[in-house]
Parts: C-alpha cells; structure tokens; sequence
C-alpha cells in the first residue's frame, strides 16, 4: 500500500515536470518576448566568454537572466489569465497587468545593474 502510494507520488511529480517542461516550450515557440530575452541571455552568454568572466560573474549574469526570463513568463501567464476571465476592457485588469509588467521591470533593472557592476570595469579598462 505505501509503495504504491509512493509510486503514484513519483509518477505524479514526474507528470508535472512534463507539463512544466510543455509550458516553457510554449513560451519559447509563441511569445516574442520571451524569445528576445532568451536571444539576449545567449547574446550575454557569448559575451560572458569574450569578457572571461570569473565564475561568480557568471554566476551572477545567469542569476540576472534567469530572473527577467522567470519575470516575464509569469507575466505573460498573469495577461493570459486577466484575458481569459475578463476579455473585454476594465480598469482593474489594466492595472493588473500593469502592476504584473510592473514585476518584470524591476528584474530587468536589477539585470542591467548586475550587468554595469560586471562589465563597466571591464569596458573602462580598454581606455
Ligand atoms: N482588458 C483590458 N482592460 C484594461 N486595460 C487593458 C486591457 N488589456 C490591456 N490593457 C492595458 O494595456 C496594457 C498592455 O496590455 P497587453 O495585454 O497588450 O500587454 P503587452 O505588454 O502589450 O503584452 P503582449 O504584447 O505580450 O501581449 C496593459 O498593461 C494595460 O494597461
């Protein structure tokens, strides 16, 4: 009885990996703003290898991706979800989805600040 029901835990966890999995898919293969900051992250990553980051910048520019991407997926969820109870025009899924973009602003500002502290020092060396 308690290995099935452990059984049935793993496959169930196993099952919502695939479905998550399914979801980033999706984000990749429709939404134009997930593309451009996964575009942006590769572009990074490239730059990252030019600029021979040390391992905790690295850590940090992945972290700094990570977080806009993570922002703007549950961003893109939360319209999706504000369209589909309410399609038609209201004040308050206005200021829903503003407040969700809201979020990933504020990651996009803590990436490009990461982003200065790694490469500023790095640019101003050249002159
Ligand atoms: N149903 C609505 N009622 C009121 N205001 C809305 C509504 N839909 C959108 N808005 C306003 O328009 C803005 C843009 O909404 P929209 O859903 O087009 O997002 P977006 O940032 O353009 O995303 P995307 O281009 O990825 O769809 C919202 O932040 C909100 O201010």
């Amino acid at each position: 009885m308690k290995k099935s029901s452990d059984e049935s835990f793993l496959i169930n966890r196993i099952k919502s990996v695939k479905y998550a999995v399914n979801g980033a898919v999706h984000l990749l293969k429709t939404e134009g703003s997930i593309q451009i900051q996964v575009s942006i992250a590769l572009i990074m990553t490239v730059i990252g290898f030019f600029f021979h980051l040390s391992p905790f910048e690295w850590m940090a520019q992945f972290l700094a991706m990570g977080l806009v991407i993570t922002a703007e997926s549950l961003n893109t969820a939360i319209e999706k979800l504000a369209d589909f109870i309410h399609p038609d025009y209201h004040l308050k899924i206005g200021i829903i989805k503003d407040i969700s973009a809201g979020a990933a602003v504020f990651a996009a500002v803590v990436a490009i600040i990461i982003g200065a502290i790694i490469y500023m020092p790095k640019i101003l060396s050249f002159f």
